[in-house]
């Protein structure tokens, strides 16, 4: 297998010239659907208060953590427990357990109709601020390499600020436990996401592979601290498959490593509920000819798609 196929693109290039960013960028995900983004400029000490928070939530109880589960919402908030979450058309479960943080919307905002309002676990008290800080940082740094995607596809630079401002993003913290040698299933198993793009951290500990056009199954190692981005079935979509959101999945670990926990947390960045999803006339040729005649509201698409996941 090809060794970090995927070269990093640094953020310190959007400061010195944002074309050249928004090119590297763009190409990287035309090619792999992925992007391993360096120098994005989160606060390390934010992020590891965040993890740790994560940590101490999952090592209680199970009858603690579910009662931050709540049933029939697709998760959408809180706690969901091990062996819920499915990958699309799989026959066993993923071995993980998760939490979710939404947005917080203004007071009275009739998108509380589409998000639900956020839980956060009394038994962890710096959860809310360290993760709250997170996930807005997350939110921040998403738009602005939105702004680098839009040059890229030559739309104007704000094209996404609109229909993403108050997005229904979901910031994933994420546990694996470890996994027994005789572990029926896989981490994650193959899938795409669903949202417009997804930013990654904690993928440094080894398991995330990429379907590559090619058909093999590239490993993902990013530099200690860097995102991995990804295009998502939403963005797909939208841009006709010109930027594809790619198979991917986490696999078991190396015996040597089987008694560790792996955390991640994936930013999943989504459109507001009632954007219409419609392909862009600037993503349609003759050699590809528009995908999707019919368009689709964020919303529509999300519940579809969580209906065939089992979160729903
Ligand atoms: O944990 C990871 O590295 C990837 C997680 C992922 O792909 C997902 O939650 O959609
Ligand atoms: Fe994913």
């Amino acid at each position: 297998m090809t060794e970090s196929a995927i070269q990093p693109v640094s953020m310190k290039l959007a400061e010195a010239d944002f074309d050249a960013f928004s090119r590297d960028l763009g190409g990287s995900f035309a090619r792999y659907g992925f992007a391993v983004v360096a120098d994005h400029g989160l606060d390390e000490a934010m992020i590891r208060a965040a993890v740790d928070d994560a940590k101490t939530f999952f090592a209680l109880p199970a009858e603690a953590k579910m009662a931050y589960h709540v049933p029939g919402t697709g998760g959408a908030r809180g706690y969901t427990p091990f062996g819920k979450e499915a990958a699309k058309d799989a026959d066993v479960v993923d071995l993980k357990e998760f939490w979710h943080t939404g947005r917080d919307l203004p007071e009275g905002h009739p998108y509380a109709r589409y998000m639900r309002e956020n839980l956060w676990p009394a038994e962890v008290p710096g959860f809310r601020t360290h993760v709250k800080g997170l996930y807005e940082a997350m939110d921040q740094l998403g738009k602005r390499l939105l702004v680098a995607i839009a040059r890229y596809l030559k739309l104007d630079d704000d094209y996404f600020e609109g229909p993403t401002a108050l997005g229904n993003s979901v910031l994933r913290l994420l546990h694996y436990p470890p996994v027994p040698a005789d572990a029926p299933g896989v981490r994650a198993g193959a899938h795409e996401d669903i949202n417009v793009i997804t930013l990654l951290l904690g993928a440094e500990e080894a398991g995330l592979q990429v379907k590559d056009r090619t058909g093999e199954w590239l490993p993902i190692s990013p530099p200690e601290g860097a995102l991995v981005v990804n295009i998502g079935d939403m963005l797909q979509r939208l841009t006709n498959h010109v930027l594809p959101s790619t198979t991917h999945r986490v696999v078991n670990p190396a015996p040597e490593r089987r008694g560790y926990s792996r955390y991640s947390t994936p930013f999943f960045l989504h459109f507001e509920p009632e954007f219409l999803i419609e392909t862009l006339p600037g993503c349609v040729t003759a050699e590809n000819p528009n995908r999707y005649p019919e368009p689709i509201t964020a919303e529509d698409f999300l519940l579809q798609r969580l209906r065939e996941i089992r979160l729903l």
